[in-house]
């Protein structure tokens, strides 16, 4: 066959996955129809796993697990704007790794909107500006982010799904080869994270060849503009800003993962077989021993693994009190959590069930 017989069984293919495509999205409109009635959420992150989960299982030829979820992540975007269009909000600039961890999730065509602090994204859900925010909770090498803590205990937002990627560097840069470029530009932090590489290859240059600004998608937007300069910067932010990469993945660690949060108004109500709960923890009887270990002893009895335990403090009271955010294993629908939680209602505050992706 040559190349031109094979484009055409491509398009007879291509004919017969949009009729499948089109009927697939009528059968979405319905779904939408029926949640907009009862004024339930849209997004159901469980549903979508479970979707991938069972597609992934049958014979899929070339197409990898990763292959079906990239194809299928853009279906369920284009699903979930018929069904109603939903404005999603997340910690910026345009083309951050938040920008890269809400796109891993809902998609090129969803309506973002990048907003300049975490405050503001929480913020945003609040008034309804946005239905869902992306935030960023924890960094492997660096801990977890104290300003999102802070805001899930003093806001009553519920978290309803977690995002895990890696940090990935790339260099990016119009010039076809390396020795074209004059100078980079990105972020303090991408500097560093990326030695290594820019040791290996731009060892020899003055400190004025790299040029530090304030993010790295700001990186890319100067290096698209300026003859001979490459930027440090993700993937994302190369291709909002029609940038090419040159080399992939040039960080030290290919161990640097971020954890993302998607924070709604409304909790996410549905069990899966491996879930985690957040909720944020303050002692009544503090001030006397033991405290601490009589809610872990009560995690004990009911047979509830934890998963994480960190201590903040409770920044509206003078006295150097504390809260704890914590993770355990299941889900706020199992029997022994809802238990605890509503046994402790007075010290716990709910936060949220979600699939666990650690
Ligand atoms: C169609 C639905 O709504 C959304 C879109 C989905 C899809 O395209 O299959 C799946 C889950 C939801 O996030 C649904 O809830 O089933």
């Amino acid at each position: 066959m040559d190349i031109l017989d094979l484009r055409k069984n491509i398009d007879s293919v291509d004919d017969q996955i949009l009729k499948l495509l089109v009927q697939r999205m009528e059968f979405v409109e319905e779904i939408g129809k029926l949640k907009r009635g009862s004024n339930s959420a849209i997004y159901h992150p469980d549903r979508e796993k479970e979707i991938i989960e069972r597609l992934a299982l049958q014979p899929t030829g070339k197409l990898s697990k990763k292959a079906i979820e990239a194809i299928y992540l853009e279906i369920f975007g284009v699903s979930r704007n018929l069904e109603l269009p939903e404005i999603i909000s997340y910690l910026g600039p345009e083309g951050s790794f938040t920008h890269q961890a809400a796109e891993t999730r809902f998609g090129a065509i969803a309506d973002y909107v990048s907003l300049p602090s975490i405050q503001s994204v929480f913020e945003s859900i609040e008034t309804g500006r946005a239905k869902y925010g992306i935030i960023p909770i924890e960094n492997n090498q660096e801990g977890m982010v104290k300003e999102t803590l802070d805001l899930l205990f003093e806001k009553k937002l519920f978290i309803i799904s977690e995002i895990i990627i890696p940090v990935n560097f790339s260099l990016a840069t119009k010039e076809n080869h390396i020795g074209e470029i004059k100078k980079i530009y990105s972020k303090d932090i991408a500097f560093n994270q990326c030695k290594k590489f820019l040791g290996d290859y731009f060892g020899n240059k003055e400190e004025s060849f790299f040029v530090q600004v304030d993010s790295t998608s700001k990186a890319a937007q100067l290096a698209e503009k300026e003859e001979g300069s490459a930027a440090l910067c993700s993937h994302i932010a190369a291709k909002i800003h029609n940038l090419p990469i040159l080399f992939e993945n040039i960080q030290d660690s290919t161990s640097n993962h971020t954890r993302f949060f998607i924070i709604s108004k409304q909790a996410n109500l549905k069990k899966t077989d491996r879930d985690k709960t957040s909720i944020a923890v303050k002692l009544k009887n503090d001030d006397k021993p033991g405290a601490l270990v009589d809610l872990l002893k009560e995690f004990q009895d009911n047979n509830i693994n934890l998963l994480k335990i960190e201590s903040r403090p409770i920044k509206q009271i003078y006295d150097f009190k504390f809260w704890f955010y914590m993770d355990l294993e299941g889900n706020i629908l199992d029997e022994n959590i809802k238990n605890v939680i509503e046994h402790k209602k007075d010290e716990i505050l709910f936060l949220g069930s979600y699939m666990n992706l650690c």
